[in-house]
């Protein structure tokens, strides 16, 4: 019997009104894996991901997760996401770093549910895997941009999802915090057993971090990672993409 992929979209096609931006989009991602997803502004990147999270639904093809069409999974816990831009706090935000990630478990335990303390020892262990148990008590607007983005990945871990999908997570990180964020990702790839879909711009970087790459541009086309050097990869992916990435 064939492994089933954990992501898996098929002839997809998707429009916002008469304006068209994905094109006959296949792609599988298998248990384990770590994939870069990468394109110019405006390839649909963002609204893959949108679609794997069944926030919208297909014009015409599918898109499967866990096997199942993604608008109707109900186990909604077993995606972590963290979106784009995901750390511009205001710094009178009232609540505390510990506070934000518990609020990550509820999916999971249920609305009305009042979290155990099983629960607040799954937020402690997430505070301790991003390195931030130190500040757990801090207001979450008054961290840096970094310390403020492993905060959006503790609260996405504390649902124990089996896939985490990140758009942009490096934007607004200063270089020395994206390489500790970069192996904070191999950790939870290779030692938490979790599969990774990451949209960026900063694939050099990641480059240690994913097994794959794939290239958006209405269409995906799929690129090796460890067999070409990152511009060279992206260069060869479309006309478009050259010009993006020789400015
Ligand atoms: N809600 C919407 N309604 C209409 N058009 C939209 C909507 N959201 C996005 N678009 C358009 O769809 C196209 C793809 O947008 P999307 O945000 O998916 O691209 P992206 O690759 O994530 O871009 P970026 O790298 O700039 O974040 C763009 O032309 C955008 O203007």
């Amino acid at each position: 019997m064939s492994k089933q992929a954990l992501i898996e979209l098929r002839s997809l096609f998707f429009t916002y009104g008469c304006h068209p931006v994905l094109d006959n989009v296949n792609l599988e991602i298998n248990h384990g894996e770590s994939v870069g997803l990468l394109g110019p502004n405006g390839s649909g990147k963002t609204t893959l991901l949108k679609l794997i999270l069944g926030q919208l639904r297909p014009h015409s093809g599918t898109v499967k997760v866990f096997g199942v069409e993604a608008h109707r999974l109900r186990e909604r816990y077993r995606i972590g996401y963290v979106a784009q831009r995901a750390t511009h706090f205001n710094t009178e935000f009232p609540a505390t770093v510990r506070e934000v990630v518990a609020s990550g478990r509820v999916p999971r335990r249920g609305l009305f549910r009042l979290l155990t303390s099983q629960d607040y020892q799954r937020v402690d262990q997430a505070l301790d895997m991003v390195g931030l148990s130190s500040m757990c008590n801090q207001p979450v607007g008054t961290l840096s941009g970094g310390q403020q983005q492993r905060v959006f990945i503790a609260r996405a871990m504390v649902s124990e999802p089996e896939i985490l999908i990140m758009d942009e997570p490096t934007v607004g990180i200063d270089s020395a915090a994206q390489a500790s964020f970069y192996e904070l990702l191999k950790k939870l790839n290779i030692k938490e057993n979790i599969t990774l879909l990451i949209v960026s711009h900063e694939m050099e970087g990641l480059s240690s971090v994913i097994s794959r790459q794939v290239c958006l541009d209405k269409n995906l086309c799929s690129c090796n990672c460890h067999s070409y050097p990152a511009k060279k990869m992206q260069v060869s992916c479309s006309k478009r993409l050259a010009f993006q990435y020789a400015k």
